[in-house]
């Protein structure tokens, strides 16, 4: 039986007020766990986004709770939330966010370097994922010197550098070839999902599907199902 990573219940989110004021998440209840890959899943502007981000952190809900682990991750206070996000949480974003002035090595240490982390041991250990994404190589060079798709994979180093519990991936195939994104998902899954991992990915890419075991539906902003997919489903606890 899957332990529960995290705990959505009631997330509401909005921008604005009055006349333009957009409910851009409305009551969204979830469970992720432990072992699995889920993916969300929706059109442009349902809402996708901002879940995540409230999910993870970044952006606080208007309603709603987010527990990670059984910790109410929105009673904490600022500091708090940025350590734990730094120890418990790994986000690829859409766009990489790398740093253009910085190697790629040491784009990877970063997350270690921002934990109080020796120098010298931040940047062996952005080396070894560096390996695992295959680009000890471009260890370097400057990002803005990768393709598209080891950017990519340099994002993901860095996302898994401090070994996250709760890994995050916003669109990781967007700007990907069809071959070169399922190759990364296929090394997603196989290298880095474990008993210990949930990994929740953002995705419009139907290609990648087979490497998922539930897809969360959004529409407007709300949850309007959830789905077995091609990796096939989990034990999961309440679930025959
Ligand atoms: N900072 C913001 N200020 C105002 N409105 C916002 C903001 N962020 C998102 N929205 C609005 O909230 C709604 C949901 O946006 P969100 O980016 O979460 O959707 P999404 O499903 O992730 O879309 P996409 O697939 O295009 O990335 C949209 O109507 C969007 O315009």
């Amino acid at each position: 039986m899957a332990d529960v990573a995290v705990r959505a219940a009631g997330l509401t989110k909005w921008f604005g007020e009055g006349a333009t004021r957009t409910l851009a998440v409305q009551n969204v209840s979830f469970e992720a766990f432990f072992g699995e890959m889920l993916y969300v899943v929706g059109p442009s502007g349902s809402g996708k986004t901002t879940m995540l981000s409230m999910v993870s952190g970044i952006l606080r809900p208007n309603a709603g709770t987010v527990e990670i682990e059984g910790t109410d991750i929105w009673r904490l206070s600022g500091d708090e939330i940025a350590t734990f996000r730094l120890r418990k949480l790994g986000f690829v974003f859409q766009d990489y966010h790398l740093f253009p002035r910085l190697t790629t090595q040491e784009n990877v240490a970063i997350p270690l370097i921002l934990q109080h982390r020796d120098w010298d041991e931040a940047m062996a250990e952005a080396l070894r994922d560096l390996k695992i994404v295959g680009l000890e190589n471009r260890a370097a060079l400057p990002p803005v010197k990768l393709s598209g798709g080891e950017q990519q994979r340099v994002a993901i180093a860095r996302a898994i550098v401090s070994r996250p519990e709760i890994l995050i991936l916003d669109e990781p195939t967007a700007s990907l070839d069809g071959d070169t994104g399922r190759t990364v998902l296929s090394f997603v899954r196989r290298e880095l999902l474990t008993d210990q991992r949930c990994i929740i990915i953002i995705t419009h890419d139907a290609r990648i599907f087979e490497f998922a075991n539930r897809i969360m539906h959004m529409e407007d902003g709300k949850l309007t199902g959830i789905t077995q997919a091609g990796a096939g489903p989990m034990e999961v606890a309440g679930e025959t």
